[in-house]
């Protein structure tokens, strides 16, 4: 049985499940410290990875690895590039979340939606069904779904008490409003829960017969220590080589803010951005780099206010080929 076809049989819950839990054997963690130094690291983990294996069947069926006499060009500044191999002997990356969306018929496959867990005890809130729901659409949550709205009592009560636990006087002037502030503060930091891919890529897949890279860089990202609570923040820099699919070039920042609106590891958020690529245009590759200032770091515990955390993944050809993945942190690392 390929492996694409098991992926296809996963559930959307256990793809996700995968996903969050698999870590890439190559992926490049580089923590630079107050002195500028740097440190490398790369996992060497024997468990081959959910997209490892799917991109090794690709590869297989494709049975055409990149020559390096084929040419391309970046797409971004017109600089001449003899490494980017054409799209027509590119292996394409395809990751489907079920079997029920064929991958050619143009329809975008939903990313698998993390499971709201965090509802109080008691009170039924359900997963968002995002039927009249425009809140995807506009990411500044002007307006909430029901569902999220139906979050606030129970979260203000909790803050109130947070207050309290602080020797506070909830019922002073100035906090009185606050409670529910920080209530609606945090649904705001975490909205992603209620993003899915398709409602954000809104049919913007467009096919357009290029195979030169395309990158968005420097995509500011603010997230949610999933261990402290308290913000991470940076930029993103996604790459990608289409396959005679293009995305549209807003969607890469949506795609960012789905994911990094969550409570969040860096490199669980470097990794999904990479999938949520792949699953909307199966490109021949998807390359993410993503650079944050941690706040737990900062302000509290070993309170290091310069180090910086940099993660990346590469999936197919900027994985496989040191030339391609040169030719994208090249462009990332241009002013
Ligand atoms: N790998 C990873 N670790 C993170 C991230 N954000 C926070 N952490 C770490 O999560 C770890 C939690 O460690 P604990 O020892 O359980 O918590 P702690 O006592 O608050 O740790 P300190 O931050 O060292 O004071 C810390 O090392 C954090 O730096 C992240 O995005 N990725
Ligand atoms: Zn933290």
């Amino acid at each position: 049985m390929s492996f694409t076809r098991q992926l296809s049989e996963m559930s959307a819950s256990e793809l996700n499940d995968a996903i969050d839990d698999t870590n890439f054997p190559q992926a490049h963690i580089l923590s630079r410290g107050r002195n500028n130094s740097v440190c490398s690291t790369s996992s060497t983990s024997g468990t081959s990875s959910l997209i490892d294996r799917a991109l090794s069947h690709s590869e297989e069926t494709n049975n055409a690895a990149p020559s390096p006499e084929e040419k391309g060009a970046i797409s971004e500044n017109a600089t001449a590039s003899p490494t980017t191999p054409a799209s027509t002997n590119r292996p394409r990356l395809i990751l489907k979340t079920n079997g029920t969306i064929p991958e050619t018929d143009g329809t975008q496959p939903k990313t698998p939606m993390t499971p709201r867990t965090s509802t109080t005890p008691g009170s039924s809130v359900p997963d968002c069904s995002h039927e009249n729901c425009t809140f995807h659409h506009d990411l500044e949550l002007d307006h909430k779904p029901p569902t999220r709205e139906a979050l606030l009592p129970d979260m203000a009560r909790s803050y109130r008490l947070l207050l309290g636990g602080l020797g506070e006087n909830p019922d002073r002037q100035g906090l009185i409003k606050t409670p529910e502030r920080a209530a609606k503060a945090m649904l705001y930091f975490t909205k992603g829960y209620d993003q899915c891919l398709e409602d954000v890529l809104n049919g913007a897949v467009f096919d357009e017969d290029h195979d030169e890279m395309v990158v968005v860089k420097d995509i500011e990202m603010f997230s949610m220590c999933e261990h402290h609570l308290v913000p991470f923040y940076g930029k993103v820099s996604i790459g990608y080589l289409p396959c005679n699919k293009i995305l549209g070039l807003s969607k890469l920042a949506r795609i960012v803010e789905i994911f990094s609106r969550r409570l969040q590891v860096q490199e669980r958020l470097t990794k999904q951005i990479a999938v949520a690529v792949t699953q909307a245009v199966q490109p021949a590759g998807v390359a993410v780099v993503v650079e944050g200032v941690h706040m737990c770091m900062v302000m509290r515990g070993v309170q290091k206010i310069n180090s910086k955390t940099v993660t990346s993944t590469m999936l197919g050809v900027f994985r496989d080929d040191p030339k391609t993945r040169e030719e994208f942190l090249n462009l990332v690392n241009s002013k």
